[in-house]
């Protein structure tokens, strides 16, 4: 039987991933360099909007699964992180800080709510992650969470580059972004946790590594989406209408 790996080495091969985050797929390089029109800034946030709503989902589902009254007590900090809560003060909740950031280049609250602009593709990915939560352990589930280990110097690159190549967005809507770095840094600590002390054998670390292969692989996947539809021009259906006719989710 092979042996585990050291839990530094362990942790150090769940950052490796870091290399396959979507900092690096061309969608957001060309953010960042200040190449997206309007109308590409505008499709991301309002796509991005689907996975916002569905991170509390995923959150709850975890603690549902969840035995551990500890866990569930720091978990359960996420969802008021997104959803908003008095407890917060003066801190936004994600979903309303998102919505804000939607208006700051040019969308309706609206159009963002209603799922218009939202393909299905994008969809698709995002329901993934939320009905991989509904099924795996909460502890699988947990390190799925781990992408966060790469999100602070995400949000950081679009605070840093956003105001100089997009002076048309208004700088109060990047608040999501600025909330988000700290809040990043205090899930992962605690999703990093879970993970090195759960997969404590060379098969489950195998399985971690692939858990999160699986999350690298939605928001890899997300961005594809997107570039077919506002960079290359070919969203669903391109070839039949040039009406946004997919689906906006179905209520069962
Ligand atoms: O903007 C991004 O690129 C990005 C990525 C991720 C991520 O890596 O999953 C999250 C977020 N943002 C984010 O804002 C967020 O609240 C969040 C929660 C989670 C999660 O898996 O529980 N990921 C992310």
């Amino acid at each position: 039987m092979q042996a585990p790996m050291t839990r530094e080495a362990f942790e150090a091969a769940l950052k490796d991933k870091g290399r396959l985050y979507h900092i690096h797929h061309p969608f957001h390089q060309a953010m960042y360099q200040g190449k997206c029109t309007p109308e590409q800034i505008q499709g991301w946030v309002a796509n991005r909007y689907y996975y916002q709503i569905n991170i509390p989902m995923k959150d709850a589902a975890i603690m549902a699964n969840c035995p551990d009254i500890h866990t569930r007590r720091q978990w359960i900090q996420r969802i008021l992180d997104h959803d908003g809560h008095e407890s917060l003060g003066e801190t936004l909740g994600g979903i309303e800080a998102w919505l804000a950031l939607g208006e700051a280049v040019g969308l309706s609250r609206e159009e963002i709510i209603d799922q218009r602009h939202v393909l299905p593709g994008v969809r698709f990915a995002v329901d993934a992650y939320v009905n991989f939560a509904r099924r795996a352990s909460w502890q699988q589930a947990a390190c799925s969470s781990l992408t966060e280990l790469f999100a602070p110097e995400i949000h950081q690159s679009r605070l840093d580059t956003w105001p100089q190549h997009y002076t048309w967005i208004d700088q109060a809507g990047l608040t999501y972004f600025r909330q988000r770095l700290s809040q990043a840094r205090r899930d992962v600590n605690h999703g990093l946790e879970v993970t090195l002390d759960f997969f404590d054998t060379a098969e489950k670390q195998q399985q971690a590594l692939e858990i999160l292969q699986f999350k690298l692989d939605i928001l890899w996947s997300m961005l594809d989406a997107m570039s077919m539809a506002y960079e290359y021009k070919r969203p669903p259906f391109h070839t039949v209408t040039d009406e946004q006719v997919y689906h906006r989710g179905l209520q069962l």
